[in-house]
């Protein structure tokens, strides 16, 4: 049955001419939603074909053979190493090391910051390499390489190998689908898919019917990690290499005032809605051991992405609030952000694990000695060409209407789970009255906007107003005059981060409506100005020390901030 479904699957992407999508194959992850004449005309064929009722009928909800969409790792018979174990033990070590000696690669990172490190790595060792993340391409002369954020995983050309990073995270309910479709779409000799054991059963599953050759590699942790059996008590205690973990921005502060007015320690911060220049400086000045910040205090943004010094990892509190509710940390959150303690070849060899209240050290133990749960199910997210062939046979229905559809509708194989739409719905529904095409709602729907962010949310709405209007967005049309000006005298740490997220939107946006958006570089210079704010931002609180490069630099960009918001007003 499964294999007369194959067959049929297969007549049906010929009969579509969806066999010439593979250079132009418009899913969710696309750099360029350009849909090209050829495809078009193509696709628009068999939608007549199937209108006039000659062809049998094509169930555009049916995702059961998602390798089926990606023929160029199909035609490949690809070998596929998972490289498995504990945080610190080697794993991505071992994969870089082959993608360094292979003659054309691919890296794909969960963050920016891991592409930007391995971009620079592999160019320090002379093995030229582009980074592409939603904000950035730097390409390098003759480079065969790549390091990109997974999002933006290239299907379509060939590699000799290709290392997808933190694996684990394609059971993750938002973003996982991308890494499913980095480990069913990249056409290379060699996949290297470094992460946690708890990923390998469902991986192999997954692979038993792309015809690839898959080999499991153990590793173990290079340096021990001790959990203590007291808890911290009083901030008194706290040492240099203390990392002090907790989930809200306004906890983040607190400790660290309070950490601080003991007068033995100042604290470095590291939370997600900080610019990555920031974090990396903040982390930067943390692992500098001639330095006076010496105690790092962090969300579990630590657990990913940066090398840092710790030599103790605290965990104030063992719950979160996750968007819904607050719960427990699960197991492999716990793992993941204690893993942060000792990291080999830091200089604290031996890394160490406790709480702050001696209540959560319970939790804090078990979660140390329980594997991490068996994944069981990858995320997935329709293409963009299955919601265009849908949308030409309703053309009454929205982008909201659709996607509605597809989640209610969609068929998957047990392997498989549908993405959580919930913040693409929410700009699905801003979006949805304006005179935009299908193909541009779907791009402003996987922007990376923070719809929980008001600034943020206006800025994506603004831009889609301007857009649909004139097919043309400059900055001055989404900060109304004076925004620019604001940071500078009385903003709030927030509004700069917000305003700092809308102007990465403007760049984000901006790779891919290129024509549409014209002051690309006055954004990206402005982001460079509101990070340097938010560090003045920390300096003004005596957070921060700026350094004489740093300030010499402000200077230059605060002379350009004036030019530029001449320019703009
Ligand atoms: N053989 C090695 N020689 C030198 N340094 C190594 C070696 N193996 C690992 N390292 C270093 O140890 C640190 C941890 O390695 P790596 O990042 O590969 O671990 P990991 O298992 O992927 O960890 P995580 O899951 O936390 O990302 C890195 O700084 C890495 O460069």
């Amino acid at each position: 049955m499964a294999a007369l479904f194959l067959c049929f699957r297969h007549r049906k992407v010929s009969a579509f001419g969806i066999s010439r999508l593979p250079k132009d194959n418009l899913d969710p992850c696309q750099l360029h939603l350009k849909l090209k004449l050829g495809t078009l005309v193509g696709v628009l064929n068999v939608l007549r074909e199937y209108s006039s009722g000659s062809t049998t009928k094509f169930d555009f909800t049916d995702l059961t053979c998602p390798h089926t969409w990606y023929p160029n790792a199909r035609r490949k018979h690809r070998k596929v190493f998972l490289h498995v174990g504990p945080t610190n033990s080697g794993k991505t070590h071992h994969a870089l090391k082959k993608l360094e000696s292979s003659s054309s690669g691919i890296y794909c990172g969960p963050l920016r910051l891991l592409a930007w490190e391995v971009a620079k790595r592999l160019n320090k060792a002379k093995v030229p390499c582009d980074l592409i993340t939603g904000q950035e391409r730097e390409e390098v002369d003759g480079a065969k390489h790549k390091a990109v954020t997974v999002e933006m995983a290239d299907v379509n050309s060939d590699y000799s190998c290709a290392v997808v990073d933190e694996i684990q995270m394609l059971g993750c309910k938002t973003r996982g689908f991308s890494f499913t479709r980095a480990l069913l779409g990249i056409s290379a000799d060699e996949l290297h898919l470094c992460g946690d054991p708890a990923a390998v059963p469902l991986i192999e599953e997954i692979l038993k019917v792309t015809g690839d050759d898959v080999k499991v590699e153990y590793y173990e942790r290079l340096s021990p990690l001790v959990p203590s059996k007291k808890p911290l008590g009083s901030f008194c205690n706290i040492q240099t290499g203390d990392c002090i973990v907790t989930f809200s921005r306004r906890e983040i502060y607190r400790m660290k005032k309070k950490i601080e007015s003991g007068g033995k320690h100042l604290c470095s911060v590291v939370y997600g809605s900080l610019p990555p220049e920031t974090r990396t400086r903040q982390a930067t000045m943390f692992n500098d051991a001639s330095s006076e910040f010496d105690v790092l205090v962090a969300s579990d943004a630590i657990g990913m992405g940066l090398n840092l010094n710790i030599s103790r990892i605290i965990f104030s509190t063992m719950t979160k609030f996750d968007g819904v509710e607050i719960r427990d940390l699960t197991v492999p959150e716990v793992k993941q952000i204690a893993g942060r303690a000792g990291r080999y070849g830091s200089k604290f060899p031996v890394g160490e694990v406790t709480c702050l209240h001696a209540d959560d050290l319970p939790l804090l133990l078990s979660s140390l000695e329980s594997p991490s749960p068996i994944l069981e199910t990858a995320g997935l997210f329709p293409t963009f060409d299955l919601m265009f062939m849908y949308s030409r046979l309703h053309p009454k229905s929205g982008i909201y209407q659709i996607l509605e559809h597809f989640l209610e509708n969609a068929k998957l194989s047990p392997n498989y789970f549908i993405a959580d739409c919930g913040e693409v719905l929410k700009v699905a529904a801003i979006i949805d009255e304006m005179p935009l095409s299908l193909q541009d709602k779907y791009l402003f729907c996987i922007s990376p906007v923070d719809m929980n962010d008001e600034i943020s949310s206006q800025g994506l709405t603004q831009f889609a107003e301007n857009y649909a209007k004139k097919g043309i967005v400059r900055l001055k049309e989404i900060f109304t005059p004076g925004t620019l000006m604001v940071p500078k005298t009385q903003a709030k740490l927030e509004e700069l981060e917000s305003i700092h997220k809308v102007l990465d939107l403007y760049v984000w946006l901006s790779f891919r409506l290129e024509d549409s958006f014209p002051d690309r570089e006055l954004a990206a210079s402005q982001k460079a100005i509101c990070g340097l704010l938010i560090e003045e931002f920390l300096e003004r609180l005596g957070w921060q020390k700026p350094t004489a490069r740093r300030l010499r630099s402000r200077n230059a960009s605060s002379s350009s901030l004036s030019k530029d918001v001449k320019r703009i007003l």
